[in-house]
């Protein structure tokens, strides 16, 4: 059936478009094949129903910030298109660090992986188990700089990332590692 031009714009839309919001999630890694669980992050991110993965940032390595005595982390940002409230992501990223052996010990410690929801397109929560937007995203050059790759083609938000970095010290200790490499996250999921 089609309708009338004047009529299209009441039709419900079937999957959901509405209640659909972009997300920037940061991944971190410094402890054994760093690499590889970021891959295994994205590709695990992605094979919830509700998610796709649909921008990466390259990888970064950058010094620990806050606690120093450990190693270097690969750091990395990713876009989530979904229709999951913020609360289900959440929890969808919180089985993906203990799928992938994190232990929580010391705060700022090191980590096989983190994922951080830093942004969902405008939300603002602060409940007692998540804040976004992430409460010290601003502040860590290893979230921004990577960041910057993703939101290529958003203005707004490129300019707010160039403001904060501007004044933002430690962007020396974040150096351009490699392209993240698409072909072998589906590689390893066989798609
Ligand atoms: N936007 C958010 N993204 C991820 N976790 C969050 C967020 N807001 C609040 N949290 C809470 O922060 C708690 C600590 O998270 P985590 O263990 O990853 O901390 P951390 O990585 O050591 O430090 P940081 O939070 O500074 O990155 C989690 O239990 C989580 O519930
Ligand atoms: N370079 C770097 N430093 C950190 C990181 C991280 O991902 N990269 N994560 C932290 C806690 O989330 C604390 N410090």
């Amino acid at each position: 059936m089609t309708l009338p031009d004047d009529r299209r714009e009441a039709v419900p839309d079937p999957i959901g478009s509405e209640l659909r919001k972009e997300a920037y999630i940061g991944l971190g890694s410094n402890l054994g094949d760093r690499e590889t669980y970021l891959q295994d992050a994205i590709r695990e991110l992605g094979l919830h129903p509700l998610v796709d993965v649909v921008r990466v940032s390259d990888i970064y390595e950058t010094e620990p910030v806050g606690y120093a005595d450990q190693g270097r982390f690969l750091n990395m940002v990713a876009v989530v298109s979904t229709t999951l409230p913020p609360a289900s992501l959440h929890h969808h990223m919180k089985e993906i660090e203990d799928g992938l052996g994190r232990i929580r010990t010391i705060r700022n410690g090191p980590r096989t992986v983190d994922l951080d929801l830093l942004l969902m397109d405008d939300n603002v929560l602060d409940t007692s188990e998540l804040i976004i937007p992430h409460p010290r995203m601003w502040e860590r050059a290893f979230v921004l700089v990577p960041m910057r790759d993703a939101a290529k083609g958003k203005p707004h938000l490129l300019a707010t990332i160039a403001g904060h970095l501007d004044r933002l010290e430690g962007k020396e200790g974040v150096t351009r590692w490699s392209n993240f490499n698409w072909r072998s996250v589906s590689e390893r999921s066989g798609s």
